[in-house]
C-alpha cells in the first residue's frame, strides 16, 4: 500500500484543521486531494511527510509509520511543498548537486533528474532568473533525486501561466506512470487532467473519495428551462427523479434530476399543465467542476 491514513485529526491550538481523516492510496495511483483554501490539505501533507505530528490517528507511507520513522519516511517520499524553498542565487545544476551531496546521493542522479524534468537548457542558469514554471521543475527534480516511490506535491501548479500549467501537468502525469502520486489542488480541472481518483476535503473532513471514471459517469442531469413568467420553486416538487430546483435568474430555472432517462418531455408536460410557455430549454450533464462546487458549497437552506 502506498499511503494509509487512519483517523487522523489535527488541531492548531483551538482550531481543528483535520477531523478523523481516513483513506488508502494503492501503489501507482495518482490521486488528487481537492479542497477550497484552508480545508486542511497542506496540514495532511505535512503529517505524511513527517514535518508535523497529528493530534490523533496514524498514517503509513510504504508500510512505515510516519510518526515513528521521520527520517526513513523522508527517504521514501519526494515532497514538493506549497512554497517551494529554492536558493535563488544558486545555479540549477549547482543547487541539485548541493542537494545530492547533503543527502548522500550519487551525483549522476542529478543529470538524470535534469533530463527527466526537461531542465537541460536551464541547468546553467541561476534559479532566481527562471520563470515560475521552471522553478517548479527544479523543485520536482529535487523531489525526484533520491528515487522515491511516493511523490507528495502540494499545489504544484499554483501561479503558473496556462502553457506552463499544461507542461507541468504532463510532466507529473508521465512521472506518475512509475510512482504513487498524491497531489493537492483547489482546481477540479487539474484533477481531471492528471488523476485517476479524487479525494475531496472540506473544513478538515473528507466529503468524497471517488474514481474519476465514476464521477464522470454520474447520472446527474440538469435541465435549464426559461418560462414566460415566474413560478415558485416548490411548484416543481412532484416531478419524478427531481433532486432540486433553483431559480438562476429572472424566469430561468435549473432542474436537477438523478436519472439517465431524458427528462425534457416531463418538463414540457409540466409547462403545459401549468399554463406556462417555454422560451428555452437545454439539457446538460453535470461537469466535474459543478459537482465539486456542489460538494463544497454550504448547503442552501
Ligand atoms: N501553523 C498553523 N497554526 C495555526 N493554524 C494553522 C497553521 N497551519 C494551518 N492552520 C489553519 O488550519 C487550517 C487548514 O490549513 P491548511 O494550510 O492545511 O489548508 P489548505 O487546504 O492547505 O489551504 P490552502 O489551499 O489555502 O493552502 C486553516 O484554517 C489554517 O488557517
Amino acid at each position: 500500500m502506498g499511503i494509509e491514513v487512519h483517523n487522523i485529526s489535527k488541531s492548531y491550538n483551538d482550531q481543528q484543521a483535520l477531523k478523523n481523516v481516513s483513506f488508502k492510496i494503492g501503489n501507482g495511483e495518482i490521486v488528487g486531494f481537492l479542497g477550497p483554501n484552508g480545508a486542511g490539505k497542506s496540514t495532511l501533507m505535512k503529517i505524511l511527510t513527517g514535518y508535523i505530528t497529528p493530534s490523533e490517528g496514524s498514517a503509513k507511507v510504504e508500510g512505515l509509520d510516519v510518526i515513528n520513522n521521520k527520517i526513513e519516511i523522508q527517504k521514501k517520499i519526494g515532497y514538493l511543498p506549497e512554497h517551494n524553498p529554492l536558493y535563488l542565487e544558486m545555479f540549477v545544476r549547482e543547487y541539485l548537486n548541493y542537494s545530492a551531496t547533503v543527502h548522500s546521493i550519487d551525483k549522476k542522479e542529478v543529470e538524470n533528474v535534469i533530463a527527466i524534468t526537461g531542465l537541460t537548457p536551464e541547468a546553467n542558469k541561476k534559479i532566481g532568473s527562471l520563470s515560475k514554471g521552471f522553478r517548479q521543475r527544479v523543485g520536482l527534480a529535487n523531489a525526484l533525486l533520491h528515487h522515491p516511490n511516493v511523490l507528495i506535491l502540494d499545489e504544484p501548479t499554483t501561479g503558473l501561466d496556462p502553457n506552463q500549467l499544461i507542461e507541468i501537468r504532463e510532466l507529473i502525469k508521465s512521472i506518475g506512470k512509475e510512482k504513487t502520486i498524491f497531489l493537492s489542488t483547489h482546481i477540479m480541472q487539474e484533477v481531471e487532467a492528471i488523476c485517476d481518483r479524487v479525494i475531496i476535503i472540506k473544513k478538515g473532513e473528507i466529503i468524497a473519495d471517488k474514481k474519476l471514471e465514476d464521477l464522470k459517469s454520474s447520472k446527474e442531469q440538469i435541465i435549464e428551462v426559461e418560462f414566460d413568467y415566474r413560478i415558485e420553486e416548490v411548484a416543481f416538487k412532484n416531478l419524478s427523479h427531481l433532486e432540486k430546483a433553483e431559480n438562476k435568474a429572472g424566469f430561468v430555472y435549473w432542474l436537477y434530476f438523478n436519472t439517465d432517462e431524458d427528462m425534457r418531455s416531463q418538463v414540457f408536460d409540466f409547462a403545459q399543465e401549468n399554463g406556462l410557455k417555454i422560451l428555452q430549454l437545454h439539457q446538460k450533464h453535470k461537469n466535474l467542476e459543478e459537482l465539486f462546487l456542489d460538494l463544497t458549497q454550504e448547503q442552501k437552506t
